[in-house]
């Protein structure tokens, strides 16, 4: 059995495996983390790779490869800054306005510190073209009544657009599991010999609950999906809730694996498919073992869960599949399916400064919509992210701007957020507008003061 990489932070639980280097930290892989338009990553010396992801409209059938060219040849003429976020579609470009929704930079923060920007000379930007599918989930039903073994989606979907970028987590944890699966599905594609070097196509995500952990499965698969979409036209999520596979009638759990695991062969026997599994809580599968060990549940369950097991393990030598789990379990976790996973990344609750980026986004977004009112008059006003607040919060008490004193009060907010989960952090707003006596034209400050009552309030008592 391979020894899994633990790609999280160090966790009171599972200590990590990777090695570091000599400052103690984990190295990250050389600048090449995206792959080129041929799914190839190229090595550029002189140069960072940064990701610009281009989503064309629904109604736009140009080429893909057409689109790529124009946007580069708009980013060769320009003298920009590249710092991550989106960047206006060009009003003089009659072609790539007609076709293109919008046009973001990814992913820059992983190459400067917070203070520095890459400038365009220092920059290739590497231009990746898609389109959403607007088609929803597909839901498998069982046919009797009982909850559906699985849903299907197109991927990228629209569901999941922005999702990747509204899940904040400190320490690089999205991108070290971005790197670790496109250097899965590039050694794959290029057919590196397993016996020789060793990895794996299976992720697992533990935490307490409401730490994101399925939100950031769907999101890494949509954010594959579009990286490796040259290598990959298309792409399925498939999500599997291991609760409904013990349905009551074990018989039927059987025949469900059975029918679920037929269905993805069929998928990843498409050799331009990529596809991803993702199955929450496997834990319970743990606890159906346990359960038919002991006697309390009927012996047919640990049929289901080692037939689980083996179509997992048949299913892993395709070169196209990911299966991407999570746990709620952040103890010792033995079972064993958890043997089988190769990266394992611990999600935890959010740390004050990932609770301050969190409330900002929540307050910015109520700001848009015009749920609270800007007194500074500004539309686009934007609030300092938490790397630049010390520098902000030491300008003498006279020089003091509205938007100053906003960071100081979104900042008690977030301390007042201590132990709550993502989950529960993005509830508190909407929690505090409804405790607003007047919730008509709302301050940003009033609102701040309202939601730090909340915190103190809700803390102890806050559903997940
Ligand atoms: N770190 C985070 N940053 C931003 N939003 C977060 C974060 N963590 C959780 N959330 C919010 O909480 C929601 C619920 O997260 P999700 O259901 O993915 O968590 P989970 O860990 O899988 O929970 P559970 O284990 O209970 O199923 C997300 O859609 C997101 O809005």
């Amino acid at each position: 059995m391979n020894t899994p990489m633990e790609i999280s932070e160090p966790n009171p639980t599972i200590q990590p495996e990777i090695s570091t280097d000599q400052n103690g930290s984990v190295p990250l892989p050389d600048p090449v983390p995206v792959p080129e338009h041929n799914s190839c990553p190229k090595f550029s010396e002189e140069k960072f790779l940064v990701s610009v992801e281009v989503c064309l409209k629904a109604s736009s059938t140009a080429r893909a490869e057409d689109v790529r060219i124009a946007v580069e040849r708009m980013l060769e003429k320009r003298s920009m800054s590249y710092v991550d976020g989106p960047i206006p579609v060009p009003a003089d470009d009659p072609f790539l306005l007609e076709n293109v929704q919008k046009i973001c930079i990814c992913d820059t923060d992983e190459w400067v510190d917070n203070h520095d920007i890459l400038l365009f000379w220092q920059v290739k930007p590497v231009v990746h073209v898609y389109q959403l599918s607007e088609e929803g989930p597909c839901e498998e039903s069982t046919g009797d009544g009982q909850l559906s073994s699985f849903n299907e989606w197109i991927l990228p979907a629209k569901e999941f657009d922005g999702m990747w970028e509204s899940l904040i987590y400190e320490s690089g944890l999205k991108q070290r599991l971005l790197h670790y699966a496109a250097s899965a599905l590039l050694f794959t594609d290029k057919g590196v010999n397993p016996f020789l070097v060793s990895w794996n196509r299976i992720v697992l995500l533990h935490g307490p609950p409401g730490t994101g952990k399925t939100s950031l499965c769907k999101a890494l698969a949509q954010k594959l999906s579009i990286r490796f979409n040259s290598r990959y036209p298309q792409c399925q999520l498939v999500e599997v809730s291991a609760h409904s596979l013990f349905s009551k009638w074990f018989s039927e759990s059987g025949k469900l694996v059975a029918k679920l695991f037929q269905k993805i062969q069929e998928m990843v026997e498409e050799e331009n498919n990529l596809v991803f599994v993702l199955i929450d809580e496997v834990e319970s599968l743990a606890a159906a073992r346990k359960a038919a060990l002991s006697g309390s549940e009927p012996s047919d369950s640990i049929r289901v869960v080692n037939a689980l097991l083996t179509q997992l393990d048949k299913l892993k030598s395709a070169p196209n599949v990911i299966i991407l789990t999570t746990s709620n379990i952040t103890a010792a976790i033995d079972i064993a399916f958890v043997d089988r996973a190769d990266i394992k990344a611990y999600v935890g609750p959010p740390t004050l400064q990932a609770r301050y980026e969190i409330l900002k986004s929540c307050l910015q977004e109520l700001l848009r919509a015009g749920i609270l009112i800007n007194l500074e008059g500004s539309d686009n006003f934007v609030l300092p992210n938490y790397a630049s607040l010390k520098d902000k919060l030491h300008v003498p008490e006279l020089e003091e701007s509205v938007s100053i004193n906003l960071c100081r009060q979104l900042l008690e907010a977030a301390e007042a957020c201590e132990g709550l989960s993502g989950r529960s952090l993005r509830k508190l707003p909407f929690l505090a507008h409804a405790a607003l006596c007047n919730p008509y034209g709302c301050t940003p400050s009033k609102f701040l003061r309202t939601m730090i009552d909340t915190a103190n309030r809700e803390r102890p008592a806050l559903p997940e």
